[in-house]
């Protein structure tokens, strides 16, 4: 049965990283894990270092079992607000393009480098 939760940006679940206060992002949902972090059989540092960001991948490469599926149901507090995330793939997008400038940019000035020296050197004989 569908129930109304609360709607967290991925910018809010980011204000909460440190041990006293610990929100992670799994599926689109959100968790506030503060309270699990001693009793995690796999440390709090992993569940630490899976914050401010999608933890999706992190959490399924660690083979979760079912219980420890079902065990963070009680850890839930909200959805993610995935109209935040449209402007994070969009700056990737971005910064991706910025990158082939770059990489282009050095090898096309070789060339024209060696043109140019190529040209003269051939009108100097
Ligand atoms: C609410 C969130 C989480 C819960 C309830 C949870 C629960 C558990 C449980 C019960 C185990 C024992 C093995 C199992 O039953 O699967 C486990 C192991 C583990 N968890 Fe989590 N976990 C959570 C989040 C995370 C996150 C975000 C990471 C990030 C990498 C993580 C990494 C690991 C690792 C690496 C192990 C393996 C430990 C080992 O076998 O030595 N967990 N977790």
């Amino acid at each position: 049965m569908p129930t109304l939760s609360d709607f967290y940006t991925i910018q809010d679940a980011s204000q909460h990283k440190t041990k006293e206060d610990c929100w992670i992002v799994i599926d689109g949902k959100v968790y506030d894990v503060t309270q699990y972090l001693d009793d995690h059989p796999g440390g709090d540092d992993v569940i630490l270092a899976a914050t401010g960001k999608d933890a999706t991948d992190d959490f399924e490469d660690a083979g979760h079992s079912k219980s420890a599926r079902e065990l963070m149901e009680q850890y839930f507090i909200g959805e993610l607000d995935t109209s935040t995330l449209i402007p994070a793939e969009k700056n990737s997008s971005e910064n991706s393009v910025q990158l082939i400038k770059q990489y282009w940019a050095v090898p096309a000035a070789v060339v024209g480098i060696s043109v140019v020296v190529g040209f003269l050197y051939l009108r100097k004989k």
